[in-house]
């Protein structure tokens, strides 16, 4: 997303719980802010855990310093997983799950808006969700659940934002090449292969035309929506 980001010419803020990944993802876009403290208006890497409000505060205000603006596009990707039946799943893999993937986004969503609307700024806010959050998936009450929040949280900030000029949408991915899928079982990832209409897993670069598309002015009109990348798997 960020590179693709940055291809389209904007400056990226790049934020990982693994600082070290946000920094490589800043010295894949090139350019002088592949350092911690990088001058202003090159791109730049930040640590922050997205489940504590206070480091998500202290992200924003970050970002503002380093920017002198708030940031105008804001793309929340940050997830976990912690699969496991429900009659086995334990407290804490739903607590963590529902910390990351549902609160995490309700930090970053409402910091960024906080900032946007008192500098009275438009923006374009994107949240990753998943194709499981609308149908659930074997193995995830806790990631299915956090991922239909998300739905549910964008749709509500969509309604409360747009007077401000700031658009909510969320992107609903299928199966896509990522770390994250390396750890699904081959036979589940067999199965399910052979129910995309397309026929293959995506790429990340499916889901980042689609955040590039949300991020432009070329999707001006659209907020609340949930788009949907995923080779037609549920559709
Ligand atoms: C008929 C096939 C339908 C497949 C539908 C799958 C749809 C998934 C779309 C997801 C797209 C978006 C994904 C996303 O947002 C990113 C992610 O979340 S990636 C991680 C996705 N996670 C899973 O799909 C869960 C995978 N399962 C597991 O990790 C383990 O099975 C689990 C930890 C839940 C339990 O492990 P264990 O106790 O060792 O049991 P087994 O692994 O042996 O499984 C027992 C049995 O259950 C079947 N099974 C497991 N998961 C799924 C599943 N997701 N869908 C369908 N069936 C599943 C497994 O195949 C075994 O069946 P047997 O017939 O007994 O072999
Ligand atoms: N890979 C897939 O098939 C799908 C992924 N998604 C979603 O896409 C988003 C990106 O996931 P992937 O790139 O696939 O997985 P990934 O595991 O490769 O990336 C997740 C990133 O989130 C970071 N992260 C984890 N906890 C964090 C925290 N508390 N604070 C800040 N950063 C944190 C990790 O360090 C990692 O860099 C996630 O929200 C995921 O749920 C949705 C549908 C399908």
């Amino acid at each position: 997303v960020g590179v693709r980001l940055a291809a389209e010419g904007a400056t990226v803020a790049a934020c990982d719980l693994d600082g070290a990944a946000a920094r490589e993802t800043v010295r894949l876009l090139g350019g002088p802010g592949s350092d911690e403290g990088a001058p202003r208006g090159a791109h730049a890497a930040f640590q922050a855990d997205v489940s504590e409000a206070g480091a998500v505060r202290r992200l924003l205000d970050q970002v503002q310093a380093c920017f002198s603006r708030p940031p105008s596009v804001v793309v929340s990707c940050a997830g976990i997983t912690r699969d496991e039946f429900l009659l086995h799943m334990s407290e804490d893999d739903w607590d963590r799950v529902i910390a990351v993937n549902l609160k995490g986004i309700f930090l970053v969503t409402q910091a960024a808006a906080q900032a946007l609307v008192s500098s009275g700024c438009p923006g374009s806010i994107i949240n990753i969700s998943s194709i499981v959050g609308k149908v659930g998936n074997v193995g995830q009450t806790n990631y299915a659940a956090s991922k239909a929040g998300v739905v549910g949280l964008t749709q509500t900030a969509a309604r409360e934002l747009g007077r401000h000029g700031i658009r909510c949408n969320s992107v609903l991915p299928g199966f896509i090449k990522t770390p994250m899928t390396q750890k699904v079982p081959q036979k589940v990832l067999d199965k399910v292969t052979g129910m995309i209409p397309m026929g293959h897993m995506g790429d990340p670069e499916d889901v980042a035309d689609v955040v590039a598309f949300l991020a432009s002015e070329d999707s001006g009109y659209i907020t609340g929506a949930s788009v949907e990348v995923t080779g037609g798997l549920f559709m």
